[in-house]
């Protein structure tokens, strides 16, 4: 039955209420080691823009493995970020083995060899990782469902389609304003869904609870908007308390920035909402707002 569930409200004021404040005595290592996959020679924008919109949002340490064509225009933008060239990996594995959140898809491309040399490496340590799927990391998980089943033992499990890779995830099965049903989907595999759109909503599996954001505009439908939200949430996993509070809080957090663009500007152009995510952060934090 379609919209017998009622959804909570992702609202400033519970956001505020929970924002983390940073102690004094704090270092790099206490918020998360994020790495991102992604970013084909066609499309290192997304991968970019993913980078950029983590370091932004505060992860304490970030490295992105990507095509080799696409170092030096990461490195100018984010010298913060660490990057290696996905050529020269030999160890998935060892290149995984000390980050915490790890954040795949934005311009990766539809080509499954690499997914699944990533996906295998991955399995051993599933159980010490959170793990985000984007974009084209959806569509290939779409296709090899069965044999990654092992995500959902993940310690935080995230897919965030936008309502065109939703459709590809549930193979046209479950229709995305089909509340229940998603839900559904969400629990059966342990996952924390943000389904992108106007308004974004996020199913909560391993809860059973789903939320609607309260955020959002038009100027927000321009590309490279949906790989800045997952660097966003990426970046903020490491800061909170639980998985799911930071992916509430980052879904907020992204349209939020860009509400406050869209009153003065006509399209919000992501890499300038990532600009102004720190002193966003900042006035959401506590009693500033
Ligand atoms: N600078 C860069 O490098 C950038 C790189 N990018 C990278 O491009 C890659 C492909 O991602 P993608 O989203 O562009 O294409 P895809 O996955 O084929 O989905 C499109 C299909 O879904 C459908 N659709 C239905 N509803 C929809 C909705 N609400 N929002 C969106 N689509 C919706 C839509 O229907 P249609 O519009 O045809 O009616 C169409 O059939 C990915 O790796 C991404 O990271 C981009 O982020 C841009 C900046
Ligand atoms: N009209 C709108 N109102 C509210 N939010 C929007 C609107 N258009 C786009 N968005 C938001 O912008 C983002 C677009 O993501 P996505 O389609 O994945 O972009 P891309 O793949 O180009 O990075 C989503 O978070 C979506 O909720």
């Amino acid at each position: 039955m379609e919209g017998h569930l009622v959804s909570r409200k992702i609202t400033l004021q519970e956001v505020q209420a929970h924002w983390p404040s940073r102690e004094k005595d704090v270092y790099k290592g206490n918020f998360g080691h994020v790495l991102l996959i992604g970013g084909n020679e066609r499309m290192g924008g997304a991968i970019q823009l993913a980078a950029n919109a983590c370091i932004l949002s505060g992860a304490g340490l970030t490295t992105v493995a990507t095509a080799g064509s696409n170092l030096p225009a990461i490195h100018s933008v984010r010298p913060e970020a660490m990057v290696v060239a996905w050529e020269a990996i030999e160890d998935w594995r060892e290149l995984m083995a000390n980050k915490d959140t790890l954040a795949i898809g934005p311009g990766l491309g539809g080509e499954p060899s690499s997914f699944i040399a990533i996906m295998k490496a991955l399995q051993p340590l599933i159980q010490e990782k959170v793990v985000l799927l984007d974009a084209d990391a959806l569509t290939l998980y779409s296709q090899f469902e069965d044999e990654l089943a092992f995500l959902s033992e993940a310690k935080g499990l995230i897919f965030t389609p936008h309502v065109g890779e939703w459709r590809r995830l549930c193979q046209e099965k479950i229709a995305p304003t089909d509340k229940e049903k998603v839900l559904d989907y969400a629990q059966n595999k342990h996952l924390t869904l943000v389904l992108k759109g106007a308004p974004s909503q996020v199913f909560l599996g391993r809860q059973g609870l789903i939320y609607e954001n309260t955020r959002g505009n038009p100027g927000m439908a321009i590309g490279g908007m949906g790989d800045t939200l997952t660097g966003i949430l990426a970046g903020l996993v490491g800061q909170f308390q639980s998985v799911d509070s930071a992916i509430l809080s980052g879904v907020f957090l992204h349209s939020y920035a860009a509400d406050l663009i869209y009153q003065k500007d006509y399209v919000v152009i992501p890499s300038r909402l990532a600009a102004s995510l720190p002193e966003v952060m900042k006035n959401l934090e506590g009693k500033n707002v």
